[in-house]
């Protein structure tokens, strides 16, 4: 790595560890003077369990990280609160690395067809506009599909962020099929050159049946284009809605297969333990994480970073 990557990437660990409840952990908060104590106490292990479950962890992850500790404790290798902090760390690393796995866009698939799906709310038009303006800068030419045709409002919203980010947004007007928009928008970027198409698809309630439907509808049309299209699938879920954010992921799994998940909102957020049960519960990988509002609030999501950044120094 240059120095100049190795600065890169102090930089963003810096902004995450910053971001993750401003530079005080969700999961260390209370436990501060449990790891600069001198002696490991007898319930520094139960207080670990308690943050992680306040946090929204969840019993199976907060169950299979607490017997780690346990057996590194019975074992003798955990005696004082430093062993501790360090095994918490170790075994956070374990748990996230399978899921931090980054969205890799082949050169051959071109143009590469990644949609986007979310519940209202949850920062789907903020992380479609902080995409397009990652992959801009990367040198990829960009085109937005406003698939999300039901409020007339999404629209407009998505075009504000198309403008910020400085890329093209194609759209039909309220009321317009999705599926015909994100067609044509396929279309518009094969004849065009483009090599990426990011696709805003319809934000209702997942409970409605019909927007699986028509989920799954954008995806057919899609197809007559590329049989292997989308190339990605992401879900936009919001950390501080904590466990809602897994069922969401579950039940728009089930119904469309998904591709990957964007975590938004974990800045600030005491619910970031969000990210454990998804590991636990979820074989899905995370692709990027959402740490604020401005275009560049979006991170790669890296196990040992987040780890790093929850445990702090
Ligand atoms: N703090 C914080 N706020 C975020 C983040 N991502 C999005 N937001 C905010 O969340 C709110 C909702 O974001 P939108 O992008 O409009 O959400 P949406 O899912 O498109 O929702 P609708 O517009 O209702 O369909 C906005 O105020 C965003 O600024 C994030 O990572 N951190």
């Amino acid at each position: 790595m240059s120095d100049s990557d190795t600065a890169a990437q102090a930089g963003l660990l810096r902004k995450l560890r910053s971001r993750l409840n401003k530079g005080d952990s969700w999961l260390t908060r209370d436990l501060g003077t449990l790891f600069s104590a001198d002696k490991l106490t007898p319930d520094a292990l139960e207080e670990i369990e308690t943050r992680l479950l306040l946090a929204d962890a969840g019993i199976d992850a907060t169950e299979w990280l607490m017997t780690r500790l346990q057996n590194e404790v019975n074992a003798g290798r955990v005696r004082n609160p430093q062993q501790l902090r360090a095994a918490l760390k170790k075994s956070l690393i374990e748990l996230l690395a399978p899921i931090a796995k980054p969205l890799v866009m082949p050169a051959f698939i071109k143009p590469f067809i990644l949609f986007v799906a979310g519940v209202n709310g949850v920062g789907k038009t903020t992380t479609i506009g902080k995409l397009a303006a990652r992959y801009k800068s990367e040198g990829k030419r960009v085109l937005l599909a406003a698939g999300d045709t039901f409020r007339a409002a999404a629209v407009q919203q998505l075009q504000t962020w198309a403008d910020r980010s400085g890329v093209p947004l194609l759209s039909q007007g309220e009321g317009a099929d999705s599926a015909s928009v994100i067609f044509d928008a396929v279309q518009s970027a094969k004849s065009r050159d483009f090599d990426l198409v990011i696709a805003d698809t319809a934000g209702r309630l997942h409970t409605q049946a019909h927007l699986m439907d028509e989920l799954r509808k954008i995806k057919r049309v899609v197809q007559k284009h590329d049989p292997y299209a989308p190339h990605e699938v992401l879900l936009v879920v919001d950390a501080t809605t904590g466990g809602n954010a897994l069922t969401q992921a579950i039940q728009f799994h089930e119904a469309i297969g998904l591709t990957g998940l964007v975590i938004t909102k974990l800045d600030g957020t005491a619910k970031g333990g969000i990210l454990l049960a998804i590991a636990r519960r979820l074989a899905l990988p995370v692709r990027f994480i959402g740490l604020g509002e401005a275009l560049d609030d979006l991170q790669v999501f890296d196990a040992e970073a987040y780890a790093d950044a929850l445990i702090g120094e």
